[in-house]
């Protein structure tokens, strides 16, 4: 059995392209955005993020990260507007996070990693389902945000609440009325390029968003993620920490930002 892809120098993203090729590709995820060469596009629309709390159902280590999950059978938490054209429902919200605040971002500014980086991913209802979606050029729109070392951020801890039912890989529970807008940013400008999902299987559907404007994480809560497992129950215990994809290279693509 090919060893599962993970973080680790055996199996980690400078391993991925062989049973991924497309980790090769020409639309490949992360970027280092460098601000001075984005071009301001006058034409890009401001994001318009509307989320139902009632929408989000449970939080589950998937032994790569946690996410957690939101209802998506009906229009009821959506992206719309900013770079994307139609209806995008959100799926699921993410994180990535390094072993120590000098790294864990995947997406870096001007080569600056921040300590951890959030990922809302949204799927484009021209599709069927996020399955569909996620194999289509216009199939998923995900908007990142940086969390940057500073004050508690109180939003946050809600979700690091959870963490001690979920602390090893396949462990979940339910995590009901939980509004993600609370993890934004209040200004929303952005970056945006077209790009492909950071893990495997790397596919090149994603239109990524991210923003401008950090939010806050105390070093505490930065220990908090830490304090999760890559590793399932029994197994020998490995801190999921580092779980992020460095930049690839941008080949030609344009970076366009929706502020000067
Ligand atoms: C594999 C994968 C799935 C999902 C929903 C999202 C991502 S990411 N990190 O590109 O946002 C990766
Ligand atoms: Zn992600």
């Amino acid at each position: 059995m090919a060893h599962a892809w993970g973080y680790s120098a055996e199996n980690g993203p400078e391993k991925w392209a062989k049973n991924f090729p497309v980790a090769d590709g020409p639309r490949q995820s992360p970027i280092d955005i460098l601000p001075s060469e984005a071009s301001f596009d006058g034409g890009l629309k401001p994001l318009r993020l509307k989320y139902d709390p009632s929408d989000s159902m449970d939080i589950l280590n998937n032994g790569h990260s946690f996410q957690v999950t939101f209802t998506d059978d009906r229009d009821s938490s959506t992206l719309k507007e900013g770079p994307i054209s139609g209806v995008y429902r959100l799926k699921q919200f993410h994180f990535h996070w390094g072993g120590s605040d000098d790294r864990g971002s995947e997406h870096t500014v001007n080569g600056t990693k921040y300590p951890a980086e959030l990922h809302l991913v949204h799927w484009n209802t021209k599709y069927p389902s996020f399955g569909e979606a996620a194999s289509q050029p216009d199939g998923l729109g995900v908007v990142g945000v940086f969390l940057e070392i500073g004050a508690e951020n109180a939003q946050l801890q809600k979700v690091l609440d959870a963490f001690d039912a979920i602390k090893t890989k396949g462990n979940q529970t339910t995590f009901a009325k939980f509004d993600p807008a609370t993890l934004l940013p209040g200004c929303l400008d952005y970056w945006t390029y077209d790009g492909s999902l950071t893990t495997p299987p790397l596919l090149e559907s994603v239109t990524w968003i991210v923003c401008k404007e950090t939010i806050s994480v105390s070093p505490a809560q930065m220990a908090k993620f830490r304090s999760l497992l890559f590793s399932g129950k029994g197994e020998a215990a490995c801190c999921m920490v580092d779980n992020y994809r460095p930049p690839q290279p941008l080949k030609g693509r344009a970076v366009r930002a929706s502020f000067k």
